[in-house]
């Protein structure tokens, strides 16, 4: 097998990112968290320029000093609320959860978590995680990267900037030991056939569910039959405008005959995210993914 591809040192600066900087001032308890939680549980990282999501070039991170101990490694890829990572490091204490996240609030509530909960095998960082791939992680060194609920950028134009594609599988794969699993989940059928479609096509993964759940069980062909996604409820609706049709971006439209997907990860919690695309109507799609 192959190497993943050589990583360029700054691809960071010229390309589209799959954020956008939103609502970064913090207020009230999640400020005092974030003052009286970052010296214990948010990594200290040097940046280009200041820009605070970025890693200076050359940093790479000990992560046996950053957890204080060495353990098997689980990284979440937009921890949010920090809601999964924090209850898997519960009941998975032989464990060390890193919770990657550009979002400061997002970060402060997961420090708060964390606190509250006692937990000592969790540490959080505000970097993006592809440019964190590329370096500050070393090689192989987590046994399970997770990237649950994407961002999913719906409009067509848009889809660039989305975090699952060709160059994000490749640096998940340099970070993964051989025999580590990549987990994925999204509420959004187009963007669950882009995940299979790149991770497919990608020589350095196998699935770990192929074949299964294709035909009428294939959670694709049930939202293709529903059309619940092109309906109101189904995608973001603004008021005056009409509600983003996701349309059928599979090469199967109709029946998913590929499936692949994986069941629900028991150690998935539901997210106050996923339980509003379910209440909205919407299926949820998981993959899972070995790493050669
Ligand atoms: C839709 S939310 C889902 C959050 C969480 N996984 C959940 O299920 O509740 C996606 C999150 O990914 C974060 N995110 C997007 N791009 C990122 C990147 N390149 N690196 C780190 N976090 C990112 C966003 O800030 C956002 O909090």
């Amino acid at each position: 097998m192959e190497p993943p591809t050589q990583i360029p040192d700054q691809p960071f600066r010229t390309q589209p990112v799959s954020f956008v900087r939103r609502g970064s001032r913090l207020q009230g308890r999640r400020r005092e968290a974030w003052e009286e939680l970052a010296e214990d549980f948010l990594l200290d990282v040097p940046r280009v320029h200041g820009a605070d999501t970025s890693v200076a070039p050359g940093f790479v991170l000990d992560i046996d000093a950053a957890f204080s101990r060495s353990a098997p490694l689980i990284i979440e890829v937009g921890s949010g609320l920090g809601e999964a990572v924090a209850s898997a490091a519960t009941l998975d204490p032989d464990r060390n959860y890193l919770a990657l996240e550009v979002y400061r609030p997002g970060l402060a509530q997961t420090m708060l978590r964390i606190s509250q909960e006692e937990l000592t095998n969790v540490r959080t960082s505000q970097v993006n995680a592809a440019e964190a791939f590329a370096g500050m992680i070393p090689e192989s060194s987590a046994v399970e990267v997770w990237t649950f609920f994407p961002d999913p950028w719906h409009k067509t134009r848009h889809h660039k900037r989305r975090l699952v594609k060709e160059d994000y599988v490749e640096l998940v794969a340099r970070v993964l030991q051989p025999g580590g699993v990549f987990r994925l989940a999204t509420d959004w059928s187009s963007y669950a056939v882009q995940m299979r479609a790149v991770l497919d096509a990608s020589g350095h993964f196998e699935n770990l569910h192929d074949g299964e759940r294709s035909g009428a069980r294939s959670p694709l062909t049930q939202v293709w039959e529903s059309g619940v996604e092109t309906v109101v409820g189904g995608a973001p609706v603004r008021e005056g405008k009409d509600p983003v049709s996701t349309g059928n971006t599979g090469i199967n439209e109709g029946i998913d005959t590929l499936g692949g997907w994986a069941p629900r990860f028991d150690g998935r919690i539901p997210t106050s995210f996923e339980n509003k695309a379910l209440t909205a109507g919407r299926m949820v799609f998981d993959l899972a993914y070995r790493r050669r």
